[in-house]
């Protein structure tokens, strides 16, 4: 059998005398689009930052395609093909769609030099490849039409769009996107599901999702980890945790849970 593509085993990390997380274990297995939850505060964002190397765990392993990636810097773990999207913040303002993400595809291209040695040489671009794989990148998020708009002139949806396409740069296996619904109107979160489907389905991406918005949570994952105080309270699948009394207890007075 095919051991998951992330394994979490064990996860703490601390703030002083505060457990963020407290023992967290889970895993996705490759091509799942798994979501993480909980009310705000639970832990999920800093269950985000242990996994993907921004902040080092306090106990705990991070397994990622069969090897140990805790506690190493964002740049490996990226290197080893785990990718975190980006908000809109992150993007060049002034810069073009096309040039923000050629601007991710040369970073990519440069890297550190561990990252270079650890790269497969089908991840190596040559200059000239850089076209083909901006059109490709462009084309898997529907941009074409924006592709020369300057990204601070985007609406939120675009800007959205366009995290999501310099995260892709980095030629993933797997996605680990924070709210990624976060703003977007009903249109866009009805896109946004297409193209994470699309991700699945047609790019081999596998996701793991931190997201608020219920409906997208329910509608897209095929299991679900619930995290309250830091602790993982319930996993499952979206029919699962619907009737769980401890979910259903921890987003009692959130009617987008309760609608969704
Ligand atoms: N850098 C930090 N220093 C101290 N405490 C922190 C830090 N980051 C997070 N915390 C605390 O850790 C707990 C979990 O926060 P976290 O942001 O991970 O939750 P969350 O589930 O992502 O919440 P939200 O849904 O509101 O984004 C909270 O009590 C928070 O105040």
């Amino acid at each position: 059998m095919t051991p998951p593509l992330l394994q979490v085993k064990g996860l703490a990390r601390h703030f002083g005398g505060l457990a963020a997380v407290k023992d967290l274990s889970f895993s996705v297995e490759k091509g799942q689009i798994v979501g993480l939850i909980g009310p705000n505060g639970a832990g999920k964002t800093t269950a985000f930052n242990t996994i993907s190397g921004v902040l080092p765990p306090t106990r705990g392993r991070v397994v990622f395609n069969g090897q140990d990636i805790s506690g190493q810097r964002p740049s490996i773990i990226v290197a080893h093909g785990l990718a975190r999207t980006f908000q809109s913040t992150t993007t060049y303002a002034d810069a073009s769609v096309e040039k923000n993400i050629e601007y991710a595809l040369l970073s990519r291209i440069r890297g550190s030099a561990p990252q270079r040695l650890m790269r497969r040489s089908s991840h190596l671009l040559g200059s000239d490849q850089i076209g083909e794989e901006i059109n490709r990148i462009i084309g898997i998020v529907g941009m074409q039409a924006w592709r020369h708009a300057e990204a601070g002139t985007l609406a939120y949806g675009l800007q959205k769009k366009l995290g999501i396409a310099i995260g892709l740069a980095a030629r993933p296996s797997m996605l680990l996107m924070d709210e990624p619904a976060a703003g977007l109107n009903h249109e866009e979160c009805n896109e946004l599901t297409r193209l994470l489907r699309q991700l699945r389905d047609e790019h081999d991406m596998t996701i793991l999702l931190v997201e608020h918005h219920m409906a997208i949570v329910m509608e897209i994952c095929e299991r679900i980890v619930v995290l309250v105080h830091g602790e993982k309270i319930a996993e499952g699948t979206p029919e699962e945790l619907r009737v769980n009394p401890a979910v259903v207890e921890a987003y009692l007075g959130a009617p987008d849970y309760a609608h969704a």
